[in-house]
């Protein structure tokens, strides 16, 4: 079982086998989570040759027809990435790569491979990936179109977006005890008057009352998030899903 993680990967070093269209679309990620890339193959898209010269990634023009060549090749990898189009070199690469015991994203074989890429989108900040872990892209592919349009046309989330972070950052700073914290957040979604306020947009308005209400005492218990958010859904699910 993959599960699903945002991973910053500054300093750390990818090495992509594989310079066609998908080692190239792999570089491009990688490097946007401030990953140290490294791509060998015998033949480089355009791209990838520009990306090298203007100092971005590093490429490595190599045959590689012996373990030795991959081996130096990958030793000093946190993630392998494999993306040749030849099986025999990418059985090679995956075998030498487990041996050594690195995180592999083999994108010529979804099954053995460790780490999946999915598709991608966000909304105002929100984030989300999909993938079928490679039974099903297309199905993957038009989830993420789905999800993306929804969350797009809903302003209500919108609005509980704008409030949220305005909202943590006040709680962050205000408040010392976690576990207080921790209830804060729920207690006053789930108060009418100031969930009314997020829902016409009045943000200044909702977080104005919200500190009110915080500053008055927050109660202990009864607003953790497996109680809360089904309260809250229960209420709210047509509102929120009325965009889909
Ligand atoms: C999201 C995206 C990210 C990316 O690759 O950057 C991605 N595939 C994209 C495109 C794409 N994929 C394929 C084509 C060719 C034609 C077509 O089918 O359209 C194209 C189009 C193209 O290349 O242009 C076919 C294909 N895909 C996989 C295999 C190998 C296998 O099946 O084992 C084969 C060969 C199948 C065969 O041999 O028949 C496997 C994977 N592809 C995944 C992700 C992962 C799980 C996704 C999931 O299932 O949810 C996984 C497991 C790889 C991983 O996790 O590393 C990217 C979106 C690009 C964008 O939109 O910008
Ligand atoms: N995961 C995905 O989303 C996805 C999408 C499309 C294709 N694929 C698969 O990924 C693989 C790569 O696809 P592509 O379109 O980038 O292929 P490509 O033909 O554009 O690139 C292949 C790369 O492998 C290199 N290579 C091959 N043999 C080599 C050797 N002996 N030594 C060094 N380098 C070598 C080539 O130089 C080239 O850079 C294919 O197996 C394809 O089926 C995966």
């Amino acid at each position: 079982m993959r599960i699903p993680l945002y991973i910053d990967l500054s300093g750390r070093n990818v090495v992509i086998v594989g310079g066609g269209k998908v080692g190239e679309r792999r570089a491009l990620k990688f490097l946007e989570a401030g990953a140290k890339v490294k791509v060998v193959a015998n033949d480089f898209t355009e791209k990838l040759k520009e990306m090298a010269q203007s100092g971005k990634i590093v490429i490595e023009k190599k045959d590689l027809d012996n373990d030795i060549e991959v081996i130096r090749a990958i030793k000093d990898a946190d993630i392998v990435v494999i993306a040749t189009n030849s099986k025999k070199l990418n059985d090679k690469v995956f075998s030498i790569a487990q041996v050594l015991g690195k995180f592999i994203n083999d994108a010529t074989d979804a099954q053995r491979s460790h780490i999946h890429v999915p598709f991608e989108g966000s909304v105002d900040g929100i984030r989300f990936a999909v993938t079928s872990e490679g039974a099903a892209g297309v199905a993957a592919h038009i989830a993420l179109y789905v999800i993306e349009e929804c969350l797009r046309r809903n302003s209500l989330l919108h609005s509980i977006n704008q409030f949220s972070r305005l909202f943590k950052e006040w709680v962050k700073r205000e408040i010392k005890d976690p576990k207080v914290r921790f209830q804060t957040y729920w207690y006053v979604m789930l108060d009418p008057d100031v969930f009314n306020l997020i829902k016409s947009s009045q943000i200044d308005k909702a977080l104005e009352l919200a500190k009110l209400k915080v500053l008055k005492g927050v109660p202990e218990k009864g607003y953790e998030p497996d109680k809360a958010f089904p309260k809250f859904i229960q209420q709210w699910k047509d509102e929120l899903l009325g965009s889909c």
